[in-house]
């Protein structure tokens, strides 16, 4: 059990009683700044998960660390923390329980009237008692990954003081400091109800969850803490019914196993298989390293048992088409790739039936409307910012009411901040981050992802960064930041030159990319730093490379 010294203004709860089980390791971090009351709505994914309990009393929520938990443990032990929560005298089993007049009975001292509590757990069963734990208090669930460190936890913690939230996530920071994004119940059923139509998750199925990015620098970086795996991986299945069963490290080798497990032999399946999995490019990425490594018979076998999920998703940032292609290949499947964002979690998705198209992400999901603005603040058909209005559209960033204010336009529509277009048959292509992706090249506008999708599919390339430094002729120029594959880099090495120069990047680009599209700067690196959820940070990138 580690611990966590939180000063005095922070109550601070762990627990290691939660099951008849080994103990793992749970925080919840609770601070008593708030203001207003929380309404005491009840959370419909707990109403969904507490009916489940009550009529399912068995049926397996989550997995993980060779553990089986079921509904019924998981919401007796978010039971169990709320009382520790309330400090009050909650009947915490289940049969007891009887959730529909217990909450209408719940009298006001012992809400928490939207208290914060940081959650910093593994990926793991406690997690998902604790949110559920702090829902039934009256509580605002704060996922804090356990990479953070501890100014980093009390920052969080004191900036989010709040009214009547479910949930504060904060966004990745890729091109800012973090904005606390607050998230209502109403918000946060939408968009579990949107997923699961789109996606049609169901309880059959089985979502293998794992959380850690590759390369993990600073050890346990989860995705919990982030609408990828909070709402795809998690709050949704388990809406549905599904069981989430977690990888408490992320390992290429133990992916791979899990889905030969799951299929053993060409077409059977056992009970306990997985059937959907969801994942950043990077993690599609290590997978394909990984598969490369093995015998023949192991990649015939590993295949084998990919190809028999039901759905393999992909997003958070642009999907690289050689990774697609050759994913395609193995597996037999086309990645489902959508776009979404910590303000409304999924807006647009390639569809579940029909054509998911490469480089695009889709239409809008059902009851997500968009728009495009273009730099004279109307309404395009052609490039501009993305606009979006959804009923998981977030309330408000904390605490920056002016900045909440500038983000939305006229009618509700929410302003991504993202520059898209729409292709002949009303798919949507992101083009980039306006303010990090967007370059402007001697009076060209260029999309960086469209220049890196370009060089990915160049055969020394493994990984690539494409920005725009500041130039005095012609505003921006365009930088190439390549990671060669490793084959390239050994040769590379031994013959003392590098792996591509710029002069041959050059050659090799001129066929497949316009004259200004070029980059002019190359720089070979041995990797790229990325953030907890796999993305670069290029706003900063460019800060220190025109230092
Ligand atoms: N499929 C995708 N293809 C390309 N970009 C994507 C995709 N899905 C998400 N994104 C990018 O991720 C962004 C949302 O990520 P998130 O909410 O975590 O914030 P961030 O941009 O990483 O961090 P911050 O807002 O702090 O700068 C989107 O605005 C978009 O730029």
């Amino acid at each position: 059990m580690k611990s966590f010294k939180a000063p005095n203004r922070f109550v601070q709860f762990s627990h290691s009683h939660l099951y008849r089980r080994p103990p793992l390791g749970f925080f919840l971090i609770g601070s008593r700044y708030f203001s207003g009351l929380s309404p005491n709505t009840f959370m419909d994914v707990v109403k969904a998960t507490l009916k489940r309990a009550s009529t399912a009393h068995d049926s397996v929520a989550v997995r993980a660390e060779n553990n089986s938990y079921s509904f019924a443990e998981i919401v007796s032990s978010a039971w169990s923390i709320c009382n520790h929560l309330r400090k009050g005298n909650f009947k915490s089993s289940i049969e007891e329980f009887k959730y529909e007049t217990s909450v209408q009975t719940n009298n006001k001292s012992e809400n928490l009237d939207g208290a914060r509590i940081g959650i910093v757990a593994k990926p793991s069963a406690e997690f998902v008692a604790g949110v559920l734990g702090t829902w039934l208090s009256g509580g605002v669930a704060v996922p804090l990954a356990l990479s953070y460190p501890e100014t980093e936890l009390l920052h969080v913690m004191n900036d989010s003081v709040c009214d009547d939230p479910a949930l504060i996530l904060y966004t990745s920071g890729t091109t800012g400091k973090p904005k606390g994004v607050v998230h209502t119940h109403k918000g946060i059923i939408s968009q579990v109800q949107i997923l699961t139509e789109a996606w049609e998750y169901t309880c059959t199925d089985q979502v293998l969850h794992f959380l850690l990015f590759p390369p993990f620098p600073m050890g346990t970086l989860t995705c919990l803490s982030h609408v990828h795996g909070l709402f795809n991986g998690l709050l949704a299945p388990l809406y549905a019914g599904a069981v989430v069963e977690f990888m408490p490290k992320f390992s290429v080798r133990g992916v791979w196993q899990r889905w030969r497990e799951s299929y053993p032999d060409n077409g059977s399946k056992v009970d306990d298989a997985i059937t959907l999995f969801t994942g950043v490019p990077t993690i599609y990425t290590r997978l394909l390293q990984g598969y490369e490594t093995m015998d023949l018979d192991l990649r015939a076998a590993s295949a084998s048992a990919a190809r028999q999920l039901r759905l393999m998703m992909c997003g958070s940032s642009a999907l690289p088409y050689p990774i697609m292609k050759q994913w395609e290949e193995i597996t037999g499947h086309r990645l489902l790739e959508r776009y979404g964002m910590t303000e409304f979690v999924m807006a647009l998705s390639n569809p579940l039936h029909g054509i998911r198209k490469a480089g695009t992400v889709g239409k809008p999901l059902p009851r997500v409307e968009v728009k495009i603005i273009g730099e004279d603040g109307n309404s395009t058909d052609g490039v501009g910012e993305l606009c979006v209005r959804s009923p998981s559209l977030f309330k408000e960033y904390w605490k920056q009411p002016k900045v909440t204010k500038e983000s939305f336009i006229d009618g509700g529509f929410f302003k991504t901040g993202d520059t898209v277009m729409v292709d002949e048959d009303g798919y949507y292509v992101i083009l980039g981050r306006s303010n990090a992706d967007i370059m402007k090249v001697g009076g060209y506008k260029l999309s960086a992802l469209e220049i890196e999708a370009v060089l990915l599919e160049h055969p020394v390339v493994s990984e690539c960064c494409v920005l725009g430094l500041q130039d005095k002729d012609y505003g921006e120029i365009v930088c190439a930041i390549i990671v060669t594959t490793e084959n390239k880099k050994k040769v590379a090495d031994q013959e003392f030159k590098p792996a591509i120069s710029l002069e041959e990047l050059q050659k090799w680009s001129k066929e497949r990319l316009a004259p200004y599209k070029i980059p002019t700067k190359l720089l070979l690196w041995d990797d790229l730093p990325r953030n907890a959820m796999g993305k670069v940070n290029k706003k900063e990138l460019k800060r220190m490379l025109e230092n």
